[in-house]
């Protein structure tokens, strides 16, 4: 890594002017490159090994200012670091300012948002042309990432497998949804379409890619890497500045330039998607439940129920009932598997927390008010 610099890793003139106050205090940039909800993993200047990267506390400051979490430093986000500050810990002094915010509501009642990486600069949708086609759910892909501030780019990928005009129907109708994206049709298998990439993965450049179960993710991830990768399995090296971490980076810089935004959050965001488009397929049905005589009807054989009454008027398509009446099965559904992946991710970061906790008053005062002690 040591021909890396800032600006590979996404550092500019906005980020520049804003850390200026900070660099007077001997303070360093950093980009943060992985939550483990207790401390960070920052990619920082390392003398003469270039980039590396160091795990990083949160100072109370910081924390306490944060009116949300939101506010709260996030992957992806410039900090201002003090390097082997008090007890040799590394200091996340300040947040810099963000240019785009990829970010969801938090399920629930909760209107609170949900950071799942800062300063992305262009958020890839993979689809395909078949079982995968949803404008629906495009939809709420390009709400979220309008949101974000990012460019908005989808790939109707697995051209392969249908014919031309039906992935340039699918491309135009996603087309028609959202002038500003940019729609391309690839096939990561049979590598084609695939060169429009080096316009997002610039040096510097931040990219997510979200999308659904087995649309060709990871096979796009694993083309960009290329086969040479190392940066995963590094040695638990220990520096006097802080220690190395083991596990994946969830912000991976490419040899070609550009940077890959891979978090749980990013996998979170297929999921959510999911539901809610789900239950917005279900919106006007939602509506007519509220005429339901009982509150608690079922939808079955009730008496009174605004549903069935419908779809005995023909004013409902019988089939949608159906689909309506399978959905909070399918939505308990996602939720287990979301449950699930949950967990892994959970695991991984108390395991994490275990391995890098300096020692146990650390890990004490760190776990009781998740404020460091600085
Ligand atoms: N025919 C065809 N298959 C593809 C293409 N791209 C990916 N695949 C295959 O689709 C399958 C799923 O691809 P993945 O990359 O694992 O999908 P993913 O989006 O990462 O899925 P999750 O990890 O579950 O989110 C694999 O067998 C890939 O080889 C393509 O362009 N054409
Ligand atoms: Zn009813």
């Amino acid at each position: 890594m040591a021909s890396l610099s800032l600006i590979d890793l996404g550092w500019n003139d906005f980020f520049a002017k804003h850390f200026e106050p900070y660099h007077a205090q001997g303070w360093k940039p950093a980009r943060l490159i992985r939550d483990n909800k207790i401390s960070y993993g920052a990619l920082l200047e390392d003398g003469a090994k270039g980039f590396d990267e160091f795990e990083v506390i949160l100072s109370g400051k910081v924390y306490h200012d944060a009116e949300t979490d939101a506010d709260l430093p996030a992957v992806g986000d410039w900090v201002a670091l003090e390097v082997g500050g008090e007890d040799g810990d590394n200091i996340i002094r300040a947040r810099l300012p963000r240019q785009t915010c990829f970010s969801r509501k938090a399920s629930g009642f909760s209107a609170e948002e949900q950071v799942i990486a800062a300063n992305v600069n262009a958020v890839i949708v993979v689809t395909d042309a078949g079982p995968d086609f949803s404008l629906r759910r495009m939809e709420r892909y390009f709400t979220l990432i309008a949101r974000s501030g990012a460019k908005a780019v989808v790939l109707v990928n697995k051209a392969d497998l249908y014919p031309d005009s039906q992935n340039q129907e699918a491309a135009d109708s996603i087309r028609a949804l959202n002038a500003e994206a940019d729609v391309h049709v690839t096939s990561v298998k049979k590598r084609k379409g695939l060169k429009v990439l080096k316009d997002y993965f610039k040096r510097g450049q931040s990219v997510a890619i979200i999308g659904s179960s087995g649309v060709g993710k990871s096979a796009l991830v694993n083309l960009l890497l290329g086969e040479d990768w190392q940066w995963v399995d590094e040695v638990n090296e220990i520096t006097g500045k802080g220690r190395h971490t083991t596990t994946a980076r969830e912000l991976l810089v490419l040899d070609k330039g550009g940077i890959i935004i891979d978090n749980p959050g990013i996998k979170e965001v297929q999921m959510w998607t999911n539901e809610t488009t789900l239950r917005e397929r279900f919106a006007d049905i939602d509506e007519l439940a509220r005429q339901c005589k009982y509150g608690d009807c079922k939808h079955g054989s009730d008496a009174g129920c605004a549903i069935r009454g419908a779809v005995e008027a023909g004013t409902l398509d019988a089939e949608r009932y159906e689909g309506y009446l399978k959905l909070e099965e399918e939505i308990a559904k996602l939720r287990k598997q979301r449950k699930k992946r949950q967990m892994t991710v959970e695991r991984r970061n108390k395991r994490d927390h275990k391995i890098k906790a300096r020692n146990r008053v650390d890990r004490e005062d760190i776990e009781r008010d998740l404020k460091p002690r600085a």
